[in-house]
């Protein structure tokens, strides 16, 4: 079995368990959480947490916590934020059913409210017994307008055309400013073997959710076998639940790769020139304490959207 088939099952496989387990795909999810738990990376709590989602394309995905010794534990990736970037890797459009090992944290909660209709997201939570009144064996699924009631979240601040997380997003950046005619990747200093890196990267910052600060970016990293895994960083209307881009090509990483992080070799952090919110710094830091020796280059790139909440 390949490392991505352990964080992604085909749709035709759901169709085929949940025919084997006599339920319907949603009714399936809880019993995949044990499998995401096990997926979890936890070496500071040593509390392995699993989520599960049901795409609306029929797949299934997985994901458990990251914590990254070494480095502020607000570094670290949940497991739902893990699901949502495992499934935003896989174009996957929409989440409408959850199943998580424990209850969402208030960062989760806030975290999930950047997906389209988030309200009517449903979710399960596999260590909740049901309430005694509750004699139906079928497991039960609650909105998360039930867990977040009265939510701040990208209403509060964005046009509603603005692309929310798992819908596409065309940043406009590049590494040529067309208004001042100068190569903005060549003024960085840095030539280019990795050209395909650098490239990579720039895909995934074109990419990136950041309509709060208009501070797109993403990394791409490459591995020992020169295999390439690209993140973009993910904002919250609450700002604080977002998910840096280093965090979300370690999924990357993870999902495709599966070692440790030794493996990576190699990483490109592209973000814009002037940006006021700025990545480097953060990137380096949990670089340097999850892959010491590993090679990081900082590429600056032009935006032709210049207002904050124009994308
Ligand atoms: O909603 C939650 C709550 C906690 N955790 C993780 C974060 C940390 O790694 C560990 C202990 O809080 O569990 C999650 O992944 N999701
Ligand atoms: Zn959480």
């Amino acid at each position: 079995m390949d490392e991505a088939s352990r964080f992604v099952i085909a749709s035709s496989e759901v169709e085929t368990m949940a025919k084997n387990a006599k339920v319907s795909a949603v009714q399936l999810l809880p019993s995949l959480v044990p499998s995401a738990q096990a997926l979890a990376r936890p070496p500071i709590s040593q509390y392995h947490v699993g989520a599960v989602g049901l795409g609306s394309s029929g797949r299934v995905f997985l994901g458990g916590n990251v914590e990254f010794p070494g480095v502020p534990l607000h570094q670290s990736i949940h497991a739902e934020q893990f699901l949502v970037t495992n499934a935003a890797l896989h174009s996957e459009p929409h989440l409408p059913h959850l199943a998580v090992s424990s209850a969402p944290c208030g960062h989760c909660r806030q975290f999930l409210q950047e997906l389209r209709s988030a309200t009517r997201i449903e979710i399960c939570i596999t260590s909740s017994p049901p309430p005694p009144c509750h004699h139906d064996p079928k497991p039960m699924f609650k909105p998360i307008s039930h867990f977040l009631p009265d939510r701040f979240g990208p209403d509060d601040l964005l046009h509603k055309d603005v692309p929310l997380i798992l819908e596409p997003h065309h940043n406009g950046l590049a590494f040529w400013d067309h208004h001042s005619n100068v190569d903005v990747e060549s003024s960085n200093g840095w030539v280019d073997l990795e050209g395909e890196l650098g490239g990579a990267a720039l895909e995934a910052a074109n990419g990136s959710h950041a309509p709060y600060s208009g501070c797109p970016s993403g990394v791409a990293m490459m591995d020992s076998e020169g295999r390439v895994y690209k993140g973009s960083y993910m904002e919250s209307a609450a700002y604080n639940p977002s998910l840096g881009p280093v965090q979300a090509a370690l999924v990357a990483y993870i999902v495709g790769a599966g070692g440790d992080y030794g493996g990576i070799k190699r990483v490109v952090l592209v973000e814009k020139k002037d940006a006021v919110v700025r990545q480097e710094g953060m990137a380096r830091l949990l670089l340097h304490s999850i892959s010491p020796h590993c090679d990081f280059h900082v590429l600056t790139c032009v935006s032709s959207n210049n207002s904050r909440f124009d994308h």
